[in-house]
């Protein structure tokens, strides 16, 4: 059957590359179209039949566990009538009338994320993992103990237990990861699932480190004597050990009671700091719950109830492509403005050239509009059926549309720049950029106004701002003496802003006011950054090699130094910023000795910048010697005081132990 094996490669995409190709909608009609063929032809039911499967094969990179109870999927239902067959089929299951309503039931958000199930012998966490084909599930265990809320131990507790949840990626850490992604040119996250199964399944947990996971635990598979009944006491006893649980659970009564929680979850959706794709009503009684059993694929005692999904066709009048202050060219569809869970959507960013011509985009298609992360309103494909004749694919700008210099973009970069320093466009936004609320905050000084200025000629740069004076401000049309006094009132304060809000409005590459923090609170100062090594400036936690490059390239550009010295000749002077470092490493002294295949230097950054103290002479407060080869009287001194010596392996291990990436 053609539409099984298509089933089945999109099962092989969502599951095993963490890359589907179509929307979930599309996908859960297509399973049921299946589901529904092989319950009327019992016949053709083969025993692999995707219909009937749970997830995807465990991937090679990661060992494999068989769990001790199988996990299972979710039954779906549409809306309040598929509901009411459930409880039928539930009520029959355990042998009730099939109008019994008097159920109850325990209703949860379904989080779209990924389910693992943690395993723990005697009180101690012995794997975490995930599903995987249900039976057999992939160990991640190093990756999922980056959530920090995880217990590691559970002490009093003997035998077997297994606790399962979904771990997610929250909608904040999804847009923060694709803004991050949109400036670096790498390719972006399709949805907050997809970032959670990204993260939990890199081989390095170190980087999964940097996505933030958070996790939500709501059942339990084998286990030794957890003294609950329901499943409302399931979720008070995992909350009663530790364990993160959802504060949107309710427990209820009949099934007017569950449509009502479900209609109350959809209506507040797009507040939830996660993506939920619906509720989930469990039967509460554990005992009942064994009663009704589960079929090849889910539970018969649940039902996941998914929420609407407001997808809106609408047509693509335009595309725009704007020149940002670093000069990234940024392509906007413009679309005729629709309404979509509750606001009205008439533009949304297209990225890159690749993500038009992946759509396969043109001027004049009727296209299919949702909000990604609950927010941002996204193209998720083109219905070519509704194509106009003559459509031509769209020419992404050879050259700049602002100052008609030939673009370019380098290869593994998804992003095409203008690179004319000279380019209107980018000395307009960075401008702009540095006036900005997220930047210096100059609120009298808008857009029309930095046209104006630039227009005149009274400034080329941001550093010329602080050079106007009251006659030329008030001379400017819709000026006056009043508007003019007030506005360099304005440049005045902002000379002593927050050293994080200059670094930002500096406007360096791939620094926006997330990083532009990261660094102000490392150095502390302006001086500190700007005489920063490079390799000072690579160690700052949480910043990233790509971002650690553009910054040192940056602040060691003339051009760069030469704004930020005419910006300190007019007074500007940010505040300080309190150095918070990283604690990962504080109250340890280390000494460095011998020769080491790392740069000395690098290796005192990292150290230093993850909260430890590196000092020239071991003494009895010297945590550890780090000794590479020909260590002298230094490692001596160390054997004799008894303090630990670690060669590069060591220190590497103590890191990762530490969390120190
Ligand atoms: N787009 C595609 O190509 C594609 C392919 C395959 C699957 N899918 C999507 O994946 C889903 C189907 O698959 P599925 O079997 O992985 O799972 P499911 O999402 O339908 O339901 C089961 C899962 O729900 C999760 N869950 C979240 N909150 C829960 C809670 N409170 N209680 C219990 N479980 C909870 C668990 O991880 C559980 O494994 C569908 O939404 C489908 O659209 C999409
Ligand atoms: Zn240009």
């Amino acid at each position: 059957m053609a539409l099984r094996d298509e089933l089945a490669a999109h099962n092989r995409a969502y599951y095993e590359q963490d890359a589907p190709t179509i929307p979930d909608d599309v996908y859960d009609a297509l399973a049921r179209r299946v589901r529904a063929l092989e319950e009327a032809h019992p016949e053709w039911v083969a025993a692999d039949s995707p219909a009937g499967a749970v997830g995807g094969a465990p991937g090679a990179a990661f060992q494999p566990v068989t769990h001790p109870t199988p996990m299972t999927s979710l039954d779906n239902a549409f809306d309040d009538a598929e509901l009411s067959d459930w409880q039928e089929k539930l009520a029959r299951s355990l042998n009730l009338p099939p109008d019994t309503d008097d159920f109850t039931f325990t209703g949860e958000l379904k989080i779209d994320g990924l389910s693992v199930n943690l395993y723990y012998l005697n009180g101690v966490l012995q794997w975490a993992a995930t599903r995987g084909n249900g039976r057999v599930g992939e160990i991640v265990t190093e990756q999922v103990l980056t959530i920090p809320e995880i217990p590691r131990s559970l002490p009093g507790l003997s035998g077997e237990l297994e606790v399962r949840g979904e771990v997610y990626l929250s909608r904040v850490d999804f847009a923060a990861f694709n803004a991050q992604a949109e400036e670096l040119g790498t390719p972006l996250l399709k949805n907050p699932r997809n970032g959670a199964a990204g993260a939990l399944r890199q081989k390095d947990p170190a980087v999964t480190r940097t996505r933030n996971l958070k996790v939500v635990l709501y059942s339990l598979g084998k286990h030794d004597g957890v003294p609950a009944r329901t499943q409302a006491e399931v979720l008070e006893w995992l909350a009663g050990q530790g364990f993160p649980v959802s504060r949107y659970s309710e427990t209820f009564t009949g099934l007017a009671a569950a449509a009502d929680y479900h209609a109350r979850m959809t209506a507040q959706r797009s507040a939830f700091e996660f993506d939920a794709d619906g509720t989930v009503i469990k039967l509460d009684s554990l005992p009942l719950q064994e009663e009704a059993g589960f079929t090849s694929r889910a539970p018969r005692w649940a039902i996941a109830y998914k929420f609407p999904v407001e997808e809106v066709e609408t047509v693509l009048e335009r595309i725009s492509v704007n020149v940002g202050r670093t000069g990234k060219l940024a392509p906007l569809a413009h679309l005729q403005p629709r309404l979509i869970e509750g606001s009205t959507v008439s533009k949304a960013t297209l990225h890159n050239e690749d993500f038009i011509r992946d759509l396969d985009l043109r001027v004049g298609d009727t296209v299919l509009v949702r909000k990604s992360g609950g927010v941002i309103p996204q193209i998720m494909r083109v219905l070519p059926e509704k194509r106009p004749d003559g459509a031509a694919p769209f020419a992404f700008p050879t050259h700049c549309p602002e100052c008609g210099h030939e673009v370019v973009r380098a290869e593994g970069d998804a992003n095409t720049y203008c690179p004319n320093p000279a380019c209107p466009a980018q000395g307009f936004e960075r401008i702009r950029y540095f006036v900005s609320r997220g930047a210096m905050d100059v609120r009298g000084i808008g857009e029309k106004l930095v046209a104006q200025l630039l227009d005149q000629g009274l400034v080329k740069d941001a550093a010329d701002l602080y050079t106007l004076t009251a006659e030329q401000l008030a001379a400017l049309e819709r000026g006056g003496e009043k508007k003019a006094a007030n506005i360099l009132a304005q440049l005045q304060d902002s000379k002593r802003q927050p050293l994080w809000r200059l670094v930002n409005a500096l406007g360096m590459n791939h620094v926006g006011q997330r990083n532009a923090q990261v660094l102000a609170r490392h150095f502390g100062t302006l001086d500190a950054l700007l005489g920063a090594a490079p390799e000072q400036v690579e160690a700052v936690p949480g910043l990233g090699g790509v971002i650690a490059q553009s910054v040192t390239a940056s602040l060691a550009d003339p051009a760069m130094r030469d704004l930020i010295a005419r910006l300190r000749a007019s007074g500007v002077d940010p505040q300080e910023e309190v150095v918070t470092r990283g604690d990962q490493l504080a109250g340890l002294n280390f000494v460095i000795t011998g020769s080491l295949e790392r740069p000395r230097d690098e290796i005192k950054a990292q150290l230093e910048a993850a909260g430890g103290r590196v000092t020239g002479s071991v003494t009895g407060k010297t945590s550890y010697l780090v000794a590479g080869a020909d260590a002298g009287g230094k490692l001596a001194r160390a054997q004799e005081l008894g303090v630990p010596v670690l060669d590069e392996t060591g220190l590497a291990a103590l890191l990762a132990e530490r969390g120190v990436g």
